[in-house]
């Protein structure tokens, strides 16, 4: 059960459903449906006949009243079993399994007005539904993901900031230095002063965001057993240990280049407290396995908080009521939890 705060907290979340025929809203509607569970102070931008056509397929619709909100700041006035909804601008139709091209518009408007509530303060952090991402290249959004995209809108708002993205479940969290590029690029763009960058943000966000006063970051190799010396690949060597000495040298608790292969089982993996991999899949393959339903994906390294569940928008399962829930009641009661920290300190 997520518990939420009351009068005089945070802001309320900025909630995105992602793309429409995914499991974005069929979660968030499951959420908002079982009464037992209470969730923080939210609001959901999304277009209400889109969400109320979901709501009337999975048989939802006795058990949930929508209350359509001007601004964020209404939230507040909300009945907590109704669900806040900001409506888009834009319109978009509700064909569970198959996107429509006509409704990318919408999911990138509920981003950009999501980021901008929270860099306005308006709302306390953003929690993404997943996005298609194919289907939104297919009508020209130009960014890999929201991790890279979130980054830029941020970036445009101020001054320029490297986006992390995070991966951290009850077993394990990892961190990929590169994220959304072919692997086939991953040599060429693992660079010293990348992996540097990686870990500072995240060792200063672990700090200032996640409690953690002096994280112990576990450094991957790139190759099979590190390199083993650099009989194995020239990268471990001449490129990351490179990256841990300068680390260590900042007094970040950093150790590496470790053979990825024996990180993950449990013995190793308390011995620290984030796991920072070469690439995607390096990271997100065992924080996956471990703890599919409850590992969230954090943006480290922005000037606001960023939440999302870790999986994508399993399409197959649409529409059914299949979908589990976990993922993004884990995400939004992260967000809650790190606005809820920011706040206490800004109050200190
Ligand atoms: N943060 C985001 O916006 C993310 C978006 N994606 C996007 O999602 C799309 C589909 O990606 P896939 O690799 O197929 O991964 P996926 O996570 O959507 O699906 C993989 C499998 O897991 C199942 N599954 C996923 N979430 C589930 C849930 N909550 N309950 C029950 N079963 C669930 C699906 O039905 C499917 O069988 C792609 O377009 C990808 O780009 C993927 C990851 C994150
Ligand atoms: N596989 C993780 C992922 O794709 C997350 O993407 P996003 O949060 O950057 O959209």
């Amino acid at each position: 059960m997520i518990v939420g705060g009351g009068g005089g907290g945070p802001a309320p979340l900025a909630v995105t459903l992602g793309e429409p025929s995914g499991v974005g809203a069929d979660i968030v509607l499951m959420l908002k449906a079982a009464k037992a569970e209470r969730l923080p102070p939210l609001f959901v931008l999304a277009d209400p006949a889109m969400l109320a056509a979901r709501a009337d397929r999975l048989g939802l619709t006795d058990r949930i009243r929508f209350e359509v909100i001007a601004a964020p700041e209404d939230a507040a006035g909300v009945d907590a079993d109704a669900l806040a909804l900001l409506p888009l601008q834009s319109r978009q139709t509700e064909t569970p399994g198959t996107p429509q091209p006509a409704n990318g518009a919408g999911t990138i408007e509920a981003i950009d007005r999501g980021v901008g509530f929270c860099l306005d303060g308006r709302a306390s952090a953003i929690v993404t539904g997943p996005i298609d991402k194919k289907a939104l290249y297919d009508v020209g959004f130009r960014h890999p993901g929201h991790t890279e995209y979130l980054a830029e809108l941020c970036s445009r708002a101020g001054a320029p900031v490297m986006p992390v993205m995070l991966l951290t479940g009850p077993q394990l969290s990892c961190v990929p230095v590169t994220i959304h590029i072919p692997l086939a690029d991953v040599p060429a763009q693992l660079t010293t002063e990348l992996i540097v960058a990686t870990c500072r943000i995240t060792a200063a966000d672990y700090r200032n965001r996640l409690g953690i006063a002096r994280p112990r970051l576990a450094v991957s190799g790139l190759n099979p057993h590190a390199g083993e010396k650099g009989a194995i690949g020239r990268e471990d060597e001449a490129v990351i240990r490179p990256a841990v000495d300068i680390l260590k040298a900042e007094g970040i608790d950093a150790v590496g280049p470790l053979p990825a292969d024996t990180m993950f089982h449990p013995p190793a993996r308390a011995r620290y407290d984030v796991a920072i991999c070469m690439y995607h899949d390096q990271a997100l393959i065992p924080a996956k396995t471990l703890a599919f339903d409850e590992t969230v994906n954090v943006t480290l390294g922005l000037p606001i908080i960023r939440t999302s569940p870790d999986h994508g928008t399993a399409a197959d399962i649409a529409g059914t009521g299949r979908a589990r829930p976990d993922s993004f009641r884990a995400a939004i009661a992260l967000a809650w939890k790190m606005a809820a920290s920011e706040a206490a300190a800004k109050h200190r």
